[in-house]
């Protein structure tokens, strides 16, 4: 299983490019070189991730928190509406960072020859494509490096040697283009193709608008050409690739039923971890923008101790309120003050927490936010060594068997500090599926030592990291939490 984890691992998208219009319609992190903050922040994960899988034993399930991108493959004949569908699809996935790579990019350009009689090239043939460049374009994206895209100018039809343009880490690549279904070697590396099938007379119109007042050219040669060129090689090349598509949109951008139901699919592909796959007890409260960021400061080994506890809390709290939506509850009807019955349910009374000191008591008053008067327990676990823990004291609620628990801990490491609380609620009588763990962040070793363990459990986490370092600390991880948290860091 390494092997195909660190193969995982190698796969996941670091590099990506931005369309540069669309980057701040849509608030994308801006384009950087491979110094800035977020290509070395991914290089830096991907290496550790590496790292931590030459510690973490064979038996570890997917340690891979770097998942691998989700490529989506649009294609569809000239002025179909491809470039609306993708901008759809980018807008509605506002959550995650996506990036748009152009077939059109990989354009060969014209040789000073060729472009003497450009009317005669054939620029809708497969072979007007660089199609290996493509593919290592499209490889480099995927393995989580960083790539320069060329740029291609349509009015000389050549590239632009000195510029190109730098990509991104990503989530999701779109890679648009005529005939981006054409070779095997390029559908292969999609998860998703989608066909943008257009009324040939519509896309005519719009290619005449098009390549007249957007790519300087008249009628009678955009005409000329559409009858030579264009034409041909869509009946040849374009509609024979539409059988390899997952979707055909009719009627492209105007479909909206259509792109809701390709966002669903995506968002539903993104939001699971693979581990969540293998341990169906483990949920990763649903990542944004917000929770990043929040995540981005208090892994930040920079930022103050007001700052730390600042946003711990409100991540804290997220993880909080996601936990106790596991809890049972029974429906309740009320009376609103229009008069009117309103259905809901009912909060489950009977829970308590146990805070695994001392980090774990950091999430206490996020839980009695959220439940007042909460009995909250306490059990103290002393680490002997590096990878061994030791209960040395517990204090909790007296009925605790007849009660839902919610065990706090931020950092779920190795995973012997949790089986040892664990180990003890159940000698106290509790029920595996009555616990809850909720933590912030988990490495992938203690999911696997944890879930194995007490597969009945619920576990709740922000975030799944990469792996562990030598000296088990999670990584990338935050450093000693408690420390961080209650300011004993120095
Ligand atoms: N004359 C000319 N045509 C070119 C050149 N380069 C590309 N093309 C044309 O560009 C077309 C590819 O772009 P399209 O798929 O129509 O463009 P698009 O903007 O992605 O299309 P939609 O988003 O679907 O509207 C091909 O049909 C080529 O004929 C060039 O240098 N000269
Ligand atoms: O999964 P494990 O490998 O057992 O590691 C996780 C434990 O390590 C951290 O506590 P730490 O020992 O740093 O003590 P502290 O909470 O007092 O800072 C953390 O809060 C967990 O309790």
């Amino acid at each position: 299983m390494p092997d195909k984890a660190v193969d995982d691992a190698m796969e996941s998208a670091v590099g990506a490019h931005f369309s540069g219009l669309r980057l701040e319609a849509l608030r994308l992190p801006a384009p950087s070189g491979p110094s800035s903050p977020s290509s070395s922040t991914s290089a830096g994960a991907a290496a550790a991730l590496a790292n931590g899988l030459a510690h973490a034993g064979a038996d570890v399930a997917s340690p891979s928190s770097l998942r691998q991108p989700f490529v989506i493959g649009v294609s569809g004949g000239t002025a179909s509406g491809k470039t609306t569908v993708c901008d759809m699809i980018i807008q509605q996935l506002h959550d995650h960072r996506v990036v748009l790579v152009n077939q059109d990019s990989f354009y060969r350009g014209l040789t000073a020859e060729e472009s003497a009689s450009a009317q005669d090239y054939n620029f809708d043939h497969p072979d007007a494509f660089d199609t290996e460049q493509l593919l290592e374009c499209m490889g480099q994206l995927k393995r989580a490096l960083p790539v320069n895209v060329p740029i291609y100018d349509f009015k000389n039809h050549r590239r632009c040697s000195e510029r190109f343009r730098k990509v991104n880490a990503s989530d999701v690549i779109i890679l648009e283009g005529i005939l981006v279904f054409h070779d095997q070697r390029v559908r292969n590396l999609m998860d998703m193709k989608i066909f943008v099938d257009t009324d040939a007379d519509i896309r005519l119109a719009r290619r005449i608008r098009r390549d007249t007042v957007e790519r300087g050219r008249d009628v009678s040669s955009v005409l000329d050409q559409y009858g030579r060129f264009v034409k041909p090689a869509f009946d040849d090349f374009v509609l024979p690739s539409k059988k390899y598509a997952d979707v055909i949109i009719p009627r492209g951008g105007d479909n909206h039923v259509a792109i809701d139901l390709i966002v669903q699919h995506i968002r539903t592909k993104l939001g699971m971890h693979d581990l969540c796959k293998v341990f169906r007890n483990v949920f990763v409260v649903q990542s944004t923008f917000q929770i990043r960021g929040m995540h981005t400061l208090i892994r930040d080994r920079d930022i103050t101790t007001p700052d730390f506890v600042f946003y711990s809390d409100r991540l804290i709290r997220l993880v909080v309120e996601h936990g106790l939506g596991h809890l049972p509850f029974t429906e309740k009807q009320i009376i609103t003050p229009t008069g009117s019955v309103y259905t809901g349910v009912d909060f489950c009374k009977k829970l308590c927490g146990v805070s695994i000191v001392r980090s774990g008591e950091s999430m206490e008053n996020a839980l009695r936010a959220c439940c007042k008067g909460i009995k909250i327990g306490k059990i103290l676990i002393h680490r002997v060594g590096d990878n061994g823990q030791q209960l040395i004291y517990h204090k909790l609620p007296m009925d605790i068997d007849e009660r839902h628990v919610l065990l706090l801990d931020p950092v779920l490491g190795t995973g012997n500090s949790a089986n040892q609380a664990i180990d003890l609620l159940r000698r106290k009588g509790v029920a595996e599926e009555r616990i809850i763990f909720l933590t912030l962040i988990s490495a992938p070793e203690g999911i696997q030592c944890v879930c194995t363990r007490f597969p009945k459990l619920k576990l709740v986490t922000s975030e799944i990291d990469t792996g562990l370092s030598e000296e088990f600390r999670v990584i990338p991880g935050l450093g000693e939490y408690g420390d961080r948290y209650f300011g004993t860091d120095n």
